[in-house]
C-alpha cells in the first residue's frame, strides 16, 4: 500500500522536485500553487459553514439544468479570481459557466487551460458531510491565442496534471503530474499543504462497492446483474460478501478509494440515458480517471477506458466505474458479455 511520509515535505517542494527532475515547468509549478491557493479559500469559507452564511441555495441555475448553491458560486469566483490573475492559463473552464473562458488580454497569459468543479458534491453542503474541488490541466494547442470551447475537447490522455481536494475533517489536495498519485494535508497552522501520503496504491482486488443504490431500477441489464452479485456475497458466483458505501460526494468516495480500495460506479440508467450518464467527463471523469491509473487502479464507462474518450462537449456526461483494478474489468466484463451476446438480437 502507500507510504505515509514521517518527514513530511510542502506541496511547494514536491513541485519543485518535479521541475527540477524536468516532469513538470515552472508555470505549471505556479499554475498548481495557484489552484492550491484558492482551494485554502475555499477551504475557509466550506469551514465556516452556517456561521459564514454560505449555506443554502444561491436562487441561480447552471447550464447543467442544476440549482446553484451559494458556495457553488462562491467557489467558483474564488477559482475564477486567483487563475485570472495567475498569469499560467490561456483559458478556463467550470461546472459553474457555460462556456470556457479565455483569459483577457490585460491579463498575463499562459499555456494552460484549467477546467475544474468548483465545488464536488453540493448535495451534501448543508448536511456538513465532506465536498470538494476537483480539477485538469491541459496544454493550449499551438498557436491558439484564444482558445474556445473546442480547444479544451481533448481526451484524458491529455492531461499534464489532475487533483482534487477534499474538505472534510482535515482538507486535504490529491494529485498527480504522471508521477504517482501523492496526498497533501492542508496544516492549518502554517497554511501549507504537507506531503503525507507519496505514491498511493490502490489494491487490485475489493470487497467495497460505492453506487446509488436507489437508482437499481433504472439500471441497464449488465448492471443489475453485476450488482446482484455482489450482493448475493459468498453464497454467489463472486464467492465474497461485499460492503457497501455512498457519500454522494464523489471527491469523498474516490478518496476512500485511493486510500484502502473499491469500485465507484455512477452507471448509466434511463433516467440519465439521454444526457449519456450523471457525472461529468471533462471536470469530474477525467481528471479522477488520472489519478486513479497513476495509482494502479482502473476507470471506464464500462465500454471505453475513461482516459480514451474522445470528448465532443465541454459539459459531456458519461457513465463511470474507478476504482481497484480487477473489480473495474470485472463490471466491464458483465457489459461486454451482455453487449456481446445481445448484439444479434
Ligand atoms: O445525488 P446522487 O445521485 O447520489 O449523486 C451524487 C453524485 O453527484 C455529485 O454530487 C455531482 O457533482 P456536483 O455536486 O459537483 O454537481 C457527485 O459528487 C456525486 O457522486
Ligand atoms: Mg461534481
Ligand atoms: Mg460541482
Amino acid at each position: 500500500m502507500s507510504s505515509s511520509t514521517s518527514q513530511s515535505i510542502s506541496l511547494t517542494r514536491y513541485l519543485i522536485e518535479e521541475q527540477r527532475a524536468g516532469r513538470i515547468n515552472a508555470d505549471l509549478r505556479l499554475l498548481i500553487e495557484v489552484v492550491a491557493r484558492a482551494c485554502k479559500t475555499i477551504s475557509i469559507a466550506v469551514g465556516k459553514g452556517a456561521l459564514g452564511g454560505v449555506l443554502g441555495d444561491a436562487g441561480t441555475g447552471n447550464i447543467q439544468g442544476e440549482a446553484q448553491k451559494k458556495l457553488d458560486v462562491l467557489s467558483n469566483e474564488i477559482l475564477l479570481e486567483a487563475n485570472a490573475w495567475g498569469g499560467h492559463l490561456a483559458g478556463l473552464a467550470s461546472e459553474e459557466m457555460d462556456n470556457s473562458h479565455p483569459i483577457p488580454d490585460v491579463y498575463p497569459r499562459g499555456n494552460y487551460l484549467l477546467l475544474f468543479d468548483p465545488l464536488d458534491g453540493s448535495s451534501n453542503i448543508d448536511v456538513n458531510i465532506s465536498v470538494g474541488t476537483i480539477f485538469s490541466v491541459l496544454r493550449c494547442p499551438d498557436g491558439v491565442s484564444h482558445p474556445a470551447d473546442e480547444h479544451f475537447l481533448q481526451p484524458g490522455t491529455s492531461q499534464v496534471c489532475a487533483g482534487y481536494t477534499t474538505y472534510g475533517p482535515s482538507t486535504m489536495l490529491v494529485l498527480t503530474v504522471g508521477n504517482g498519485t501523492h496526498a497533501f494535508t492542508l496544516d492549518r497552522e502554517v497554511g501549507s499543504f504537507m506531503l503525507t501520503t507519496r505514491g498511493m496504491t490502490i489494491p487490485e482486488d475489493t470487497k467495497e462497492f460505492a453506487v446509488n443504490m436507489s437508482n437499481q431500477r433504472f439500471w441497464e441489464p449488465p448492471m443489475q446483474h453485476y450488482v446482484s452479485d455482489l450482493l448475493a456475497g459468498k453464497e454467489g458466483s463472486r464467492g465474497k460478501d461485499f460492503n457497501m458505501r455512498w457519500v454522494a460526494s464523489m471527491v469523498a468516495d474516490v478518496h476512500r478509494i485511493l486510500t484502502r480500495g473499491g469500485i465507484f460506479s455512477y452507471p448509466l440508467d434511463s433516467k440519465c440515458a439521454a444526457k449519456g450518464g450523471k457525472l461529468r467527463l471533462m471536470y469530474e471523469a477525467n481528471p479522477m480517471s488520472f489519478l486513479v491509473e497513476q495509482a494502479g487502479g482502473a476507470a471506464n464507462t464500462g465500454r471505453q477506458r475513461m482516459l480514451e474518450v474522445q470528448p465532443n462537449g465541454l459539459h459531456q456526461r458519461v457513465p463511470v466505474f474507478i476504482g481497484s483494478k480487477n473489480e473495474v474489468e470485472t463490471a466491464v466484463r458483465y457489459h461486454l458479455e451482455h453487449d456481446t451476446a445481445h448484439s444479434s438480437t
